[in-house]
């Protein structure tokens, strides 16, 4: 699935943007397919601006986001939901996670909304015990740590297929080690399903090997 963009530039930040450089803003750019992609920030300049174009639940801007040789415009809402279902992932940096379910609803929601569960009840086992959530998985969503619920929601956008994984500051709340766990499981969850990511940073990582840095 490839994603291009052509002249992105978002209305409420327009004059700003015009003022400097971007490798991302009102440039022709385009994802490749399986590309692990990294676009760096500072915090304010719209990250998760461009991550919910990217995710089309946000379209105040001129320029288009064309998908598979179509603009996001031009899906119809139950296109869009199978897509969201089978095609593109996403990790919002407010997480969205429903506080009144329990972590392993959470999941297990994602997991078998779509025909074809992309794994098993024991691999999302296995996930939560290499990311060390598994104590918490009983737990209502509300009372978990953030740190907890960032690794709840990496592995709630990991159960679906996908061919795109969307990531903001997905690991703005872990520790170092956690990081490390996170960045490898996301790494070979990407791989196995021959899926590209976009990640948003405030700075330079090493968290993966990225095939592409675009500074926004
Ligand atoms: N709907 C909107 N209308 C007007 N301005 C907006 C709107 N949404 C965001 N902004 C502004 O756009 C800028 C970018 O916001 P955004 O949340 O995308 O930044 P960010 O790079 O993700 O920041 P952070 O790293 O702090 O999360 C901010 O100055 C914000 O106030």
């Amino acid at each position: 699935m490839q994603i291009q963009l052509s002249h992105l530039i978002p209305l409420p930040l327009r004059d700003k943007l015009l003022q400097r450089t971007s490798d991302i803003w009102n440039k022709d750019v385009t994802f490749s397919p399986g590309s692990f992609i990294k676009i760096k920030a500072p915090s304010g300049t719209g990250k998760t601006t461009l991550v919910h174009y990217l995710y089309h639940i946000r379209y105040d801007y001129s320029g288009k986001i064309i998908v598979n040789g179509k603009p996001w415009q031009d899906y119809n809402k139950s296109a869009l939901a199978t897509i969201r279902q089978q095609q593109v992932s996403i990790i919002f940096q407010d997480l969205r996670l429903f506080d009144q379910l329990t972590a392993w609803e959470n999941i297990e929601l994602k997991r078998v909304m779509g025909p074809a569960p992309a794994c098993t009840g024991e691999q999302v086992q296995e996930m939560a015990a290499r990311l060390q959530v598994t104590h918490v998985l009983q737990q209502s969503a509300r009372t978990l740590s953030y740190g907890e619920r960032q690794r709840i929601a990496i592995i709630r956008a990991l159960v679906q297929p996908f061919q795109w994984l969307l990531m903001d500051e997905p690991f703005s709340h872990l520790d170092e080690e956690n990081t490390r766990r996170a960045a490898a499981l996301i790494a070979e969850t990407c791989k196995a399903q021959q899926a590209g990511f976009v990640l948003t940073d405030l700075d330079n990582d090493v968290h993966f090997n990225y095939d592409v840095q675009y500074q926004l």
